[in-house]
């Protein structure tokens, strides 16, 4: 069956962030993507140079004006990431915020790109409408661990308090929460980046039980940028074909695909997507 997703990120003419990223990820993987770009850069703002347009609160409104005229407004999935705009930012929420209306379980997945590293990469008045307004009406997150901090204020020095901010996070809304990368220790050695991962569920008895996952990558000794973009993107392709269970999202049956296809994947995505390759190695975590 035909699975949506509308995406709103951003759109460069040289590289692979945003749509670029997730798009065609998404579309090997059989969904249909309805994109939508919240700029058109030249390049990624890491760049010395870049040039380009952002598109306005009310420009994305006619878009989706165009799309609810037509009646063609009905998608499975919203996925969100870069966006530099307060007011562009409150117009997706509202648009989520309709779409879930027409279907009530339409998935939210956002990526709060504020920053990394301990500075803010966007300007600083998103982060309330981000914290107030964005994450509440969110499923799925995935800060990495300076926004994680950002949006609950607390800071996370160890594994303990990496669950207890994701447990601030899900009482914020969301119900699937992945720290996408963090400077915890690896009990693997320094080569490896620590990701956790945080599901709530409701039993079939109403009780609730909630599931934590540890992910170690092995790092690459590289800056990549819209790698980011390609896990939330696949995050949502995996916790749609297994809603109950984070420990599954290995990625690589995605790799799998995106192999199969090889000749046709352009050389740069596919060494993004290689990153994905060694993320398997999933614990459950008890603490
Ligand atoms: N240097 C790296 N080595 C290995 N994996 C990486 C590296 N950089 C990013 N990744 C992969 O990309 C994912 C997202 O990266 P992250 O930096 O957390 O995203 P964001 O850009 O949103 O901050 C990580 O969980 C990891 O799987
Ligand atoms: C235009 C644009 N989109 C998206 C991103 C996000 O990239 P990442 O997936 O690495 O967070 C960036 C980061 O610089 C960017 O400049």
């Amino acid at each position: 069956m035909e699975c949506r997703v509308l995406s709103i990120q951003s759109h460069v003419v040289r590289g692979y962030v945003g749509n670029k990223s997730a798009s065609f990820p998404l579309q090997l993987l059989g969904f249909e993507v309805d994109s939508i770009n919240s700029v058109q850069f030249s390049n990624h703002t890491g760049y010395s140079h870049w040039k380009g347009q952002v598109l306005t609160a009310d420009e994305l409104h006619v878009l989706y004006e165009g799309i609810k005229l037509n009646n063609v407004h009905h998608y499975d999935y919203v996925l969100t990431g870069y966006t530099r705009d307060t007011s562009f930012l409150e117009m997706v929420v509202d648009i989520v915020q309709e779409l879930k209306r027409a279907n009530p379980n339409l998935v939210y997945v956002c990526d709060p790109v504020l920053g990394d590293h301990g500075s803010m990469y966007v300007p600083q008045n998103l982060y309330p409408v981000y914290k107030n307004k964005v994450v509440p009406v969110a499923d799925i997150i995935t800060p990495n661990q300076f926004e994680a901090e950002l949006l609950t204020g607390k800071n996370i020095s160890t594994e303990k308090d990496a669950v207890e901010v994701m447990d601030l996070l899900h009482a914020m809304g969301p119900d699937t929460v992945v720290i996408t990368s963090s400077d915890l220790p690896s009990r693997l050695g320094d080569r490896f980046l620590v990701s956790l991962g945080s599901q709530r569920h409701v039993r079939p008895d109403g009780s609730r039980t909630t599931q934590r996952v540890r992910l170690e990558v092995p790092k690459v000794d590289a800056v990549f940028v819209g790698t980011g973009d390609l896990f939330a993107a696949m995050l949502l392709a995996w916790t749609h074909h297994y809603p109950t269970d984070l420990k599954v999202h290995t990625h690589k049956q995605t790799q799998k695909k995106l192999f199969g296809a090889q000749s046709k994947v352009p050389e740069s995505l596919r060494n993004r997507s290689r990153l994905f390759k060694d993320l398997q190695r999933f614990d459950e975590l008890v603490l």
